[in-house]
């Protein structure tokens, strides 16, 4: 996880004309826009004439939109999209076409991972906002996410080994942490797209919605009235938990626990609650 501690810091000034200029970057991005409404930050993968597939520039740019969402201490959860008919219909195949040898080929995986990796440990809430096909690397991008809304018409999938690859940027790792061994050895091994229903019942997706941009949105919203810290931390008791025994787990929590017990924004929380008002987070 990314340490927590652009959420204690109060000077503002690198994002509003001090080294960090937000609008010179993002207005520089080409396959996805980058805009902040509501302290969220919403990305729009944009290249629907493929799909949104991810090609080295969209990697790329991904990893820039989720570090200027991390960097922005206004923003305090994360919503990713796609244009079009797809939310990413898997990394380019015109570029996977071209990996021919071992070592290219683990150079790629480790790059899409390491995108993924850095939207993963985002210290706010993300949320994949799957408004059609989410297969491949784009269904291995959601995965990534901490929740994942889908549209009533999405297809997921992990069609990989019907190319003669394997899910290489997280999906033979996070999907079966996420869903169990064996149902991700359903997808992996078919490659067969799963509807959004499907996809609710095996716990791939947490809600299914008419507009899933709308439903993500929303469930950020959600998440915006809670203390931002306790956020972070609560994320990372899970995610750092979930590879450990039960008994490392529980101390990482405890000791997190006291990190969040130890803010000012949980003295705020216990007191308003006990005086009865709605309270004021900080984030400090
Ligand atoms: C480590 C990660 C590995 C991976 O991610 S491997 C890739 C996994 N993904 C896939 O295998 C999915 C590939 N795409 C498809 O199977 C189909 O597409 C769909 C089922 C998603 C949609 O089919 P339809 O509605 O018939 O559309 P269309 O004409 O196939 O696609 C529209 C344009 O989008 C391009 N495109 C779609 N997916 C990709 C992709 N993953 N990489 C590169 N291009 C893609 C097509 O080629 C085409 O382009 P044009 O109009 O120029 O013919």
């Amino acid at each position: 996880m990314s340490d927590l501690s652009h959420q204690d810091h109060q000077d503002h000034d690198h994002q509003h004309g001090g080294a960090l200029d937000v609008s010179d970057i993002t207005s520089e991005l080409t396959t996805l826009s980058y805009e902040v409404q509501e302290r969220i930050a919403l990305i729009t993968i944009e290249r629907p004439e493929a799909l949104n597939a991810l090609n080295a520039d969209l990697l790329y740019e991904l990893g820039v939109a989720f570090e200027l969402a991390e960097a922005d201490l206004d923003v305090r959860a994360l919503v990713i999209t796609g244009s079009g008919r797809a939310f990413v219909a898997g990394a380019d195949i015109k570029n996977l076409q071209r990996l021919s040898d071992t070592f290219s080929g683990r150079e790629a995986a480790l790059a899409g991972q390491d995108v993924m990796n850095t939207l993963a440990s985002l210290p706010i809430p993300t949320i994949a906002a799957i408004n059609g096909f989410a297969l491949g690397g784009g269904l291995e991008l959601a995965l990534a996410a901490d929740l994942r809304v889908a549209s009533r018409g999405a297809k997921l999938g992990l069609p990989e080994v019907g190319l003669g690859l394997i899910p290489g940027y997280g999906g033979t790792q996070r999907l079966p942490r996420l869903i169990g061994q064996g149902r991700a050895l359903d997808l992996i091994l078919t490659g067969r797209h799963v509807g959004a229903e499907e996809a609710l019942s095996l716990g791939l997706v947490n809600r299914v919605v008419d507009d899933a941009l709308e439903g993500a949105l929303e469930l950020a919203r959600l998440t915006l009235k809670n203390a931002p810290i306790a956020l972070g931390l609560a994320k990372e008791a899970v995610v750092r938990g979930i590879d450990m025994t039960i008994n490392q787990g529980l101390e990482v929590e405890a000791d997190l626990f006291g990190m969040a017990a130890s803010t000012e924004d949980a003295t705020e929380g216990t007191t308003a609650f006990l005086e009865k008002r709605a309270a004021e987070f900080k984030g400090q």
